[in-house]
């Protein structure tokens, strides 16, 4: 059934678990995530960026809409990334459930303004809003943030920001960061600071650049002819732990595009002469649906629906 994201999460934040928020841009992405999330009895929040939004547009979301409609299980359609009051209320009227208003690289007050004007405008027509407080390194979408912009969330400030923007869930900087390269070897997460953040907060909190990048896949990906660097990312025990203390939401892109593609090129590697596009998109979404099982598990999200 398609739901809020409040819905979803404010069960994960009290059954101190987490709840997959995967980015899709296309059908077989769509169909991995809820059809993985029914087969397993797991709610899940399927997010589409703007930049998503921009590829695929209402057609994408109507997919992702009907399935979640038809789902046995609670699904969110969720903005990932909204870059202003405008983008957040087009996606409402898109149909989305959740919508996040990220402008963390703005200032705090600016950060409370833009964020405020969301929330009030989301709440009229029942939307759940996510924004973000603190700076992730890596890439977000249109805004590179180099490490040394990138700074961790203040705990006060958190309950400062949630109280003066009435914000449903909060992203929280506590060293993930997006993409496939998430700092030299195991990327440190201030697990102290989720804790503290926590302790303070009652609402769900929520981990952005969370995909574990699994080595398996990073190998699979390199011999069936990708070329990618020293890939790196979230320890499943460092994602798991930040699900006991208070991170409800987690956020995972990186993981389905590299699954995707290795289920492509394995694909087309293994018969060159292939080009029926079932046999090629197909087992891009038996791989997806691998990653998102292990994702699910780890986050200990199975048989919560
Ligand atoms: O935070 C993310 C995705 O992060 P990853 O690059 O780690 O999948 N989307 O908003
Ligand atoms: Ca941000
Ligand atoms: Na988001
Ligand atoms: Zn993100």
């Amino acid at each position: 059934m398609l739901v809020t994201g409040n819905d979803i999460l404010v069960p994960a934040r009290a059954g101190h678990y987490g709840v997959g928020s995967f980015n899709t841009n296309n059908m077989e992405i769509t169909q991995a995530i809820i059809h993985t999330a029914e087969r397993l009895r797991s709610p899940v929040m399927v997010q589409m960026s703007e930049g998503a939004i921009k590829y695929g547009g209402q057609d994408l979301a109507n997919i992702v809409i009907d399935l979640a409609r038809r789902a046995t299980v609670p699904v969110a359609l969720h903005l990932d990334h909204g870059s202003s009051y405008e983008s957040a209320l087009k996606a409402i009227k898109m149909g989305f459930t959740s919508v996040m208003i990220d402008a963390s690289h703005h200032g705090f007050e600016d950060n409370v303004k833009e964020t405020k004007r969301v929330v009030e405008a989301a709440h009229a027509m029942g939307i759940s809003v996510e924004s973000e407080l603190g700076r992730l390194g890596g890439i977000e979408e249109h805004i590179v943030v180099d490490e040394k912009d990138a700074f961790l969330t203040d705990p006060e400030e958190a309950v400062q920001f949630i109280e003066q923007t009435g914000t449903d869930y909060l992203a929280i900087a506590i060293g993930t960061s997006h993409g496939a390269f998430k700092g030299k070897g195991r990327p440190y997460i201030d697990h102290a600071r989720i804790e503290k953040i926590a302790s303070l907060t009652s609402i769900p909190l929520v981990a952005h650049g969370s995909s574990g990048v699994p080595q398996e896949i990073v190998e699979r990906f390199r011999a069936a002819g990708g070329q990618i660097g020293d890939a790196a990312g979230i320890a499943d025990e460092d994602l798991q732990r930040a699900t006991q203390f208070g991170i409800a939401k987690v956020n995972v892109d990186t993981d389905l595009r590299l699954a995707s593609t290795v289920g492509i090129r394995e694909a087309l590697m293994a018969n060159p002469k292939e080009f029926d596009p079932r046999k090629i998109f197909g087992p891009a979404r038996d791989v997806m649906s691998q990653v998102i099982e292990h994702k699910m598990r780890v986050l200990g999200s199975v048989g919560k629906a």
